[in-house]
């Protein structure tokens, strides 16, 4: 290596050294980095250093794929629509041949409609005290479980979910005080008890 490509090399490397230490790089900028335009390196690099390959970039925690964890991507709150449940009937309604041995749909349908209904009952009542308890976090969890059992209920009834979303179509803009206050006379629950007895 000659004087002047030794000077040129230590000058990159400074430069370098310089720009990492301003800034912190992005996943984009892990690509190899082009060498640095001083006056010098632009100089002597057509002649001696043009064939030479671009410095690697330094190795640091964000841009080092080997020490990089591997991190699930979740889709974010207001990313995903409804359409997911019509896509998790498909998947339990396929369930309803699956084997019990891996499948939790297959095995739960497998228990009976009793125990189907039973599970629903519980979720929806973990879901309940966790509404009351006003954790939200465990709220959604909860919701999910509710919703997943709901289904397995659908499937095992022989339910389609377009029959539940055709009901709450019907009631669109009908407010329930307004239904309630339209419903016959002999539909209203007497208390068997009062306080006066
Ligand atoms: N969304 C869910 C979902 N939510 C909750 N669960 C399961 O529901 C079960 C509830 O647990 P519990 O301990 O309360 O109930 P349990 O294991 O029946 O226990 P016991 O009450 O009988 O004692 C857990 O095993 C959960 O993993 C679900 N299982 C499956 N799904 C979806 O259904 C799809 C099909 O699942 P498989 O049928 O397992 O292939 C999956 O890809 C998911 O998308």
């Amino acid at each position: 290596m000659t004087k002047a490509s030794k000077n040129i090399l230590s000058v990159a490397k400074t430069q370098r050294k310089k720009e990492e230490k301003n800034k912190k790089p992005s996943l984009v900028e892990a690509a190899p980095i082009a060498k640095p335009h001083t006056a010098s390196s632009k100089k002597v690099s057509t002649k001696k250093t043009s064939t030479k390959p671009a410095l690697p970039p330094k190795a640091t925690k964000k841009n080092n794929p080997k020490k990089r964890p591997n991190k699930i991507i979740l889709p974010k709150a207001g990313t995903v629509s409804a359409d997911i449940l019509d896509t998790l009937f498909d998947v339990v309604t396929s369930r309803r041949t699956a084997d019990p041995a891996i499948s939790h749909s297959a095995r739960l349908l497998a228990k009976g409609r009793n125990k189907v209904a039973q599970k629903f009952g519980e979720e929806a009542v973990e879901c309940l005290i966790e509404a009351a308890s006003g954790n939200t976090k465990e709220l959604i969890s909860e919701s999910a479980d509710v919703l997943y059992h709901l289904i397995v209920v659908w499937v095992d009834a022989g339910l389609h979910p377009s029959e539940v979303w055709a009901e709450l179509a019907r009631r669109k803009g009908i407010s329930g005080i307004e239904e309630k206050a339209s419903r016959p006379a002999e539909n209203l629950v007497v208390p068997l008890t009062t306080k006066q007895e």
